[in-house]
């Protein structure tokens, strides 16, 4: 059967396209036509989509799922102090059945504010692998490796493990990356060894760079040049397709090394701001041609996993920095939530655009609401007013998860009842 959405307001996100009016044809998993006159038949089931903009899913392009469970937990500290304190002697405590319903959460938070994929980095990864495959969503999994803490050795080999089983699987939902964790956790022997690892099986690298002063003056200190030139030295970008997740402290010379890199910066505006991180250089990287997605860090450091609310800090920060409201105006910060996000992610063939060919992941967002009418610009609205909880129907591979804003995919009855005992017992004596 066909899924024909009726009379919508598509913001399709491809370049140079305006909004306007029309239909979607999906069959399968695919929009098979998209515009003012498809071919739709009394057959088709009809989803009306008058009121609402229909629009890309938004794609995550960095979380940490399972630290739902760690949300408001410990907040106003300053990164090392939160992580090495807080967040890891709370992750020891994690089971791998805390990782599934840690997970479980971040998904029914991601699918009810219109995410419909996600770029994680964690550990456990075949409980996140069962959960993506169970709340029907769309990822790209890294086990994340840090090696200066013992066993690092074992910690590659679930790496491995995990592209080996999971590349491809839910029907093609779930995509694999390598992932060592950032700079300060990763010696040049053992990261030069998952850099020949990934290039070997031409993966895509997904790391933390260059997030706080800190680990400038850390990395300084150890090795005598800032973050980015490290992992120039070590060769990451000579082939393999980089997602650089945060990259808040570059220098000039840092953007310019990363000219033409394949891969890209995953800008994570909320958890910059909230941890006093810094305002990233997106304009810069952008004028260097480095493609900039927007993710949201994990709920552990940004509380909210809304990409409505990180697209629009992206595009406040940039105005802020420049003292130029004419900086990256609000259907580029929606682009790089949705197809810039997808380029990080090696998916902008599958997804990313409202296109013909394209797998339908798709959201409608509900316009009759009072802040947002009257539609002057609905990618106005969408970037500087839309919330997460505006969002109506969102749909995965042409499944619907939620329609009339009830998750079909996902028991939240369940979901709570499990979430309660475990984080209470996560954090007990932290
Ligand atoms: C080994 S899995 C990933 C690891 O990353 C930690 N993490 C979460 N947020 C951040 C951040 O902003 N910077 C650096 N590391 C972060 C998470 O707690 C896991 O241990
Ligand atoms: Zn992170």
């Amino acid at each position: 059967m066909r899924t024909w959405i009726r009379n919508g307001l598509l913001a399709t996100m491809v370049e140079g396209e305006a909004p306007y009016c029309g239909d979607i044809l999906i069959e399968h998993d695919r929009i098979v036509e998209i515009g003012t006159s498809v071919h739709a038949s009394e057959e088709d089931k009809v989803i009306e989509g008058d009121g609402f903009a229909v629009m890309p899913g938004f794609i995550n392009a960095h979380q940490h799922s399972p630290m739902s469970l760690l949300r408001a937990f410990s907040d106003d500290r300053k990164l090392m102090d939160w992580l090495d304190r807080k967040m890891l002697p709370a992750e020891a405590n994690m089971t791998p059945e805390d990782i599934y319903w840690g997970s479980m959460l971040a998904m029914a938070e991601m699918i009810r504010s219109g995410t419909t994929c996600f770029a994680d980095m964690y550990i456990h990864m075949d409980q996140i692998g069962e959960a993506v495959k169970s709340a029907g969503m769309r990822a790209s999994l890294t086990r994340g490796l840090v090696f200066l803490q013992d066993d690092g050795g074992k910690r590659m080999g679930e790496a491995i493990d995990l592209v080996e089983r999971w590349s491809g699987a839910a029907d093609g939902r779930i995509t694999t990356m390598i992932g060592p964790h950032s700079p300060y956790t990763c010696p040049p022997e053992p990261l030069k060894e998952t850099i020949a690892y990934a290039e070997s099986r031409k993966l895509p690298i997904h790391i933390h760079l260059a997030e706080t002063k800190e680990e400038v003056v850390k990395i300084r200190d150890r090795y005598g040049v800032t973050p980015t030139e490290y992992l120039v030295d070590l060769g990451m970008f000579d082939r393999s397709h980089v997602l650089l997740a945060h990259a808040v402290h570059l220098t000039r010379k840092d953007v310019r090394l990363l000219h033409g890199m394949r891969g890209g910066v995953a800008h994570n505006p909320i958890s910059n701001l909230k941890l006093g991180c810094g305002i990233a250089p997106v304009t810069e990287c952008i004028r260097q041609g480095i493609t900039v997605g927007i993710g949201t860090d994990g709920a552990g450091s940004a509380t909210t996993l809304d990409m409505f609310e990180s697209a629009r800090a992206a595009a406040w920060l940039q105005k802020l920095d420049y003292g130029d409201p004419t900086m990256l105006p609000a259907g580029q910060a929606l682009r790089m939530g949705t197809l810039e996000s997808a380029k990080l992610l090696c998916l902008n063939r599958e997804v990313g655009t409202l296109e013909k060919g394209k797998k339908a992941d798709l959201i409608l967002v509900d316009l009759r609401k009072p802040h947002l009418q009257p539609n002057h610009n609905v990618e106005s609205l969408l970037a500087y007013a839309a919330k997460g909880s505006d969002v109506d129907t969102v749909m995965v591979d042409g499944r619907l998860l939620m329609q009339g804003r009830k998750l079909l995919t996902i028991d939240e009855e369940e979901l709570f009842g499990q979430v309660r005992h475990r984080a209470a017992r996560i954090v007990q004596g932290i």
